[in-house]
């Protein structure tokens, strides 16, 4: 089967350099992962749902579009207010995941309740991440599917409008969307789920939280409570109103400017009682150097401009890894960054790209099976591929504001989780 996505448009860019500390109060777009999760809750629910400040972006829109696609009306026109109204699921469609990990990791449990087979493939590298254990999960639950022999994408889900669920034993150490995927659409399974984790640990913990919080916003009834193991009742998902988030992780390389700068960040709208990591991320800032303060403004965060070195174990919020490798190599002491192994398997091989590309700019980084080893030097603009990742570009922006001439192979990938950025973050250097 050919690709879905025909070749996108990249564009070259070279990152600005800071002359003055950011100072910058910003209303960010919402969450990647919770806007996700509350289309697809919203389609498998019984009336009707609102999403209100929901992410427009590549993986969100792909997402709409996948299950319009099966016939759930998603209206998108209003930035601010996306309504989604569930209809019978129906095949056989096609569903274009681009290079979404939650598009084709969230999807294929949802085609099992179409009455038709589903196709599903993305962008060429979407074909190398990590997908058979949720397929072979879902097979065991009593889904048919054909997959490329690499047992990820291109791959069809026959759907039969029923998927029988029950109990099943995945290895989720290679995503934790693996184990996502089948709990959001288990309350419409004529069983539910029960699925056992048995491997390597589970990486992104926070994200597993988010969707078991969410699925009982909707309704459904999840037990959590035994470690590696998680129970979705069969029962109905209501439709409600979903107030999506400021995207945390998407805050993250403005929160670095800050530190990079001695300069301040506010990310406002921030809510009191957060579905999204802001914990593990506070004390990770603090250790870096920074200081986070959450007030009736928002989430602030200052540096001094001095930036630590830290050894941290970064598997709970390993897509931060690009931004803070970033921070790493302008430090004033030598890090590593553990629990990471599972990133080669994200938009590129995220540990391989980073050492590659850090070193081309004069760093020192040793790159190891599940770490990155980074000893500062004096660095040197040059060439920075971004490989296709949004956070790849994050972090060679992060390193331009200390560093003249960092230049981006393409900048547009940041489109994936905030199109915004290229301006953003103009206006934030120049302070415009
Ligand atoms: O469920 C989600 O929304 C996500 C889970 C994490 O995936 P992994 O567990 O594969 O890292 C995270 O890195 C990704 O950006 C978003
Ligand atoms: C790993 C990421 O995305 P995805 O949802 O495609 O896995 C990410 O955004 O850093």
């Amino acid at each position: 089967m050919a690709n879905l996505t025909a070749v996108r448009p990249t564009q070259p860019w070279t990152a600005p350099t800071a002359t003055d500390p950011v100072d910058l109060g910003v209303h960010l777009p919402g969450s990647k992962s919770i806007t996700a999760r509350a289309l697809v809750l919203s389609a498998l629910a019984d009336g009707p749902s609102t999403l209100h400040l929901p992410l427009r972006a590549r993986d969100t829109e792909l997402m709409a579009a996948g299950l319009r696609n099966l016939g759930v009306a998603v209206s998108t026109n209003d930035d601010n207010r996306w309504v989604v109204r569930p209809q019978e699921l129906r095949g056989p469609a096609r569903i274009d995941v681009g290079l979404a990990g939650t598009v084709m990791r969230f999807g294929p449990p949802v085609a099992g309740l179409t009455d038709g087979p589903v196709t599903f493939d993305g962008d060429p590298v979407a074909r190398t991440r990590p997908l058979g254990p949720l397929l072979d999960g879902l097979r065991a639950l009593g889904v048919r599917i054909d997959a490329a022999p690499t047992g990820g994408l291109p791959l069809t889900v026959h759907g039969t409008g029923r998927v029988a669920g029950g109990e099943v034993t995945i290895d989720a150490s290679a995503s934790s969307q693996f184990v996502s995927g089948l709990l959001l659409a288990a309350p419409r399974f004529d069983r539910g789920v029960v699925v056992r984790h048995q491997g390597p640990p589970v990486p992104s913990a926070p994200h597993l939280r988010m969707t078991t919080r969410m699925l009982r916003a909707a309704g459904a009834a999840v037990d959590d409570g035994t470690p590696d193991l998680w129970v979705v009742e069969p029962g109905r998902l209501s439709g409600r109103e979903w107030e999506i988030e400021p995207d945390l992780s998407g805050a993250v390389p403005y929160f670095a400017a800050a530190l990079v700068t001695g300069g301040r960040v506010t990310l406002r709208g921030w809510p009191h009682n957060s579905a999204q990591p802001v914990d593990q991320l506070r004390t990770l800032l603090h250790r870096l150097g920074g200081e986070v303060t959450v007030d009736a403004e928002g989430l602030t965060v200052r540096g001094t401009g001095t930036v630590h070195g830290i050894d941290a174990d970064l598997s709970e919020i390993a897509e931060l890894t690009p931004a803070v490798a970033a921070l790493a190599v302008l430090a004033d002491a030598p890090s590593k960054l553990r629990g990471i192994a599972h990133i080669r398997g994200h938009e590129t091989d995220r540990l391989a790209a980073l050492a590659r590309e850090l070193t081309g700019l004069g760093a020192d980084v040793t790159e190891t099976a599940d770490s990155l080893e980074i000893r500062p030097r004096p660095l040197r603009g040059g060439g920075f591929e971004t490989y296709h990742d949004h956070r790849m570009a994050h972090a060679a922006a992060i390193i331009g504001l200390a560093v003249p001439g960092v230049e981006l192979s393409d900048v547009t990938c940041t489109a994936k989780t905030q199109p915004e950025f290229p301006a953003l973050w103009s206006a934030m250097v120049t302070g415009d």
